[in-house]
């Protein structure tokens, strides 16, 4: 079992003084390499600030973070930039494709950027996987929210990166896209051996993992694997137990978690009749032997 990326004593304070924040606070976490790991808690947790730093998109205030054995936070601008570009993708909820360029030119982005050429094999598996073929063709705004989000995973795995980081990923989709962007997601580490990170607030997104990890108040709280998504609405309602009119200064708000359907499988239009979460776990328990 190798390590993709680790964090030691990650502490990540925004602002100084009184308007200080304290959003991560010496955390320990190692993403394990070939694993699909999911990152819930409430709104302001702690939750993209803990993937930026890892993904070396921020910098901590304290701590260090590797990608692989490669230790990020000494690293010179150009290293880094190739750092980001050739061993990490991204996966953004609002999508983030340049709008002036087609499918096909979105997803080899990274690759004419690093002046490489197109491994044309891997890109057709990507996109026969994805269900792209008949879509390279067309700009952003032709194509929809589901289909955009399908571009943007193929983007990100064209470099065959050490880690895939999605934040929120499927924020902006219907379940039936979502659910297409989960199982691609899942389909890449299974067969690909692709490793992904992933922020959800959502427990039928994280339930396409292999491991969930909680934060709460800057801190990792929890750390599970194997989870169906009954058994994550179980761990959501006991870690963050509802304190309605309990939401002031400095406490994360379990209402975001409930809120975001996490608490509710069928409230974020995520139908019972979906996929059950026997079947997935299954194919999951299944694929990985
Ligand atoms: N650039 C910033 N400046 C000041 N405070 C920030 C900044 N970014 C995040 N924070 C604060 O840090 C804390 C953690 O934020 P973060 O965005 O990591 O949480 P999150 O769990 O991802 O929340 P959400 O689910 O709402 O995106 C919050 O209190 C947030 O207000």
């Amino acid at each position: 079992m190798s390590i993709a990326a680790r964090a030691k004593g990650l502490t990540k304070i925004y602002g100084s003084d009184s308007a200080s924040v304290t959003a991560l606070e010496d955390v320990d976490f190692d993403v394990t390499s070939g694993e699909f790991t999911a990152i819930m808690g409430p709104s302001g947790s702690g939750k993209s600030t803990l993937m930026h730093l890892l993904a070396a998109l921020d910098t901590p205030t304290a701590g260090e973070v590797w990608i692989g054995d490669t230790a990020v936070n000494n690293l010179a601008d150009t290293p880094l930039t190739v750092l980001r570009r050739d061993r990490i993708g991204f996966i953004f909820q609002a999508f983030n494709l340049v709008p002036t360029l087609n499918a096909r030119e979105n997803i080899v982005l990274p690759v004419t950027i690093a002046g490489r050429k197109v491994d044309v094999e891997w890109f057709d598996k990507i996109i026969d996987v994805l269900g792209l073929a008949d879509r390279l063709t067309h700009k952003p705004a032709e194509l929809s929210g589901g289909q955009q989000q399908r571009v943007a995973c193929a983007r990100a795995l064209m470099n065959r990166p050490d880690i895939v980081f999605g934040d929120e990923p499927t924020g902006n989709l219907d379940s039936r896209s979502a659910a297409e962007v989960l199982g691609f997601l899942r389909r890449s580490v299974d067969e690909f051996g692709q490793t992904v990170v992933m922020v959800t607030h959502d427990a039928h997104a994280a339930s396409y993992a292999d491991r969930v990890v909680f934060l709460s108040d800057g801190h990792i709280v929890d750390d599970i694997r194997g989870a169906d998504q009954t058994d994550l609405l179980r761990e959501v309602a006991r870690i963050y137990p509802r304190t309605d009119g309990d939401t002031g200064p400095g406490r994360p708000s379990a209402e975001a978690v409930y809120r975001d359907g996490s608490a509710a499988p069928t409230s974020r239009g995520v139908p019972a009749d979906d996929e059950s979460d026997v079947e997935r776990s299954g194919a999951r328990h299944a694929a990985r032997g």
